[in-house]
């Protein structure tokens, strides 16, 4: 029997916080996170090294009113924090469902999950671990899509695979915009100056200075993420 080689030996996943919520208003939906992670299983059983970044927006946009007035830095601080729950709830499923998952913190809470250190987290792909980085870059005033493009060029990782609720990337936002239409693919620099909101400039900025190509695609919709690591047509490139 022979089996597809897939496009990738090593990607970068962000994983948006928002999707986890499936149809809830808020918080982790137990089915939706489990089949994320079958999905995940998926991938690393043709033998892809998976690292993950998790967002923090099903958690930290369910309790933002509460952070108005506040501190830019110290919401930011909370969202962080808001990635982590997620990343521990994504290892536990991952734990449950076969695989091996190493949480690894850009924020110190060694009681909870060890902190990043690059080769430590090199050293878990190589042994076919998944590894999920938390609390972001550690930094206020970024976003977890900069610290996939950091996570990813740091670990040389081979593309950033954006999961997300929408198919790809728009001429505008399709949640708001009917008439928007989806890219197949585009270049950074058309992404920037387009101010395209689907991820923040800054993580346009540095995947264009590594060559780090993004594909964007729907974790919503199943077998999505295999077809993208097999090569097949899904979702937008975002490319260098
Ligand atoms: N040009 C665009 N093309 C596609 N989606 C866009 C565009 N502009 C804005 N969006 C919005 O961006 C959203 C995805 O980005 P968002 O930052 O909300 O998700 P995420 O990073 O995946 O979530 P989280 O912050 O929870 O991790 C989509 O749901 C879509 O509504
Ligand atoms: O490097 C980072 C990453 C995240 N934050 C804060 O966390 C929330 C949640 O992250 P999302 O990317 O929106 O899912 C974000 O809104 C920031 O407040 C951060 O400060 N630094």
């Amino acid at each position: 029997m022979t089996h597809a080689t897939p496009a990738h030996k090593r990607i970068l996943l962000k994983l948006s916080g928002e999707a986890l919520m499936g149809d809830d208003s808020f918080g982790i939906n137990r089915a939706t996170i489990e089949r994320m992670v079958s999905e995940i299983a998926e991938v690393t059983k043709v033998g892809v090294q998976v690292a993950v970044v998790i967002g923090g927006g099903n958690i930290f946009r369910g309790v933002a009113g509460g952070s108005v007035g506040m501190d830019r830095a110290t919401a930011d601080y909370m969202g962080m924090l808001a990635t982590v729950m997620n990343a521990l709830a994504l290892a536990d499923a991952m734990d449950k469902q076969g695989l091996t998952a190493r949480v690894m913190s850009a924020i110190a809470i060694e009681q909870v999950v060890e902190p990043y250190v690059r080769p430590k987290a090199l050293q878990y792909l190589e042994e076919g671990k998944v590894v999920v980085f938390a609390a972001g870059t550690g930094n206020p005033f970024f976003t977890t899509d900069t610290a996939a493009a950091l996570r990813g060029a740091e670990i040389g990782a081979e593309v950033v695979l954006k999961a997300t609720k929408v198919d790809g990337v728009y001429t505008d936002d399709p949640m708001k915009n009917p008439d928007a239409t989806r890219y197949h693919k585009l270049a950074f620099d058309e992404a920037i100056s387009r101010n395209l909101g689907i991820m923040d400039a800054t993580a346009f900025a540095l995947c264009r200075d590594q060559k780090l190509p993004i594909r964007v695609f729907s974790i919503v919709k199943p077998g999505a993420l295999k077809r993208v690591v097999m090569g097949e047509d899904e979702g937008t490139l975002v490319y260098a």
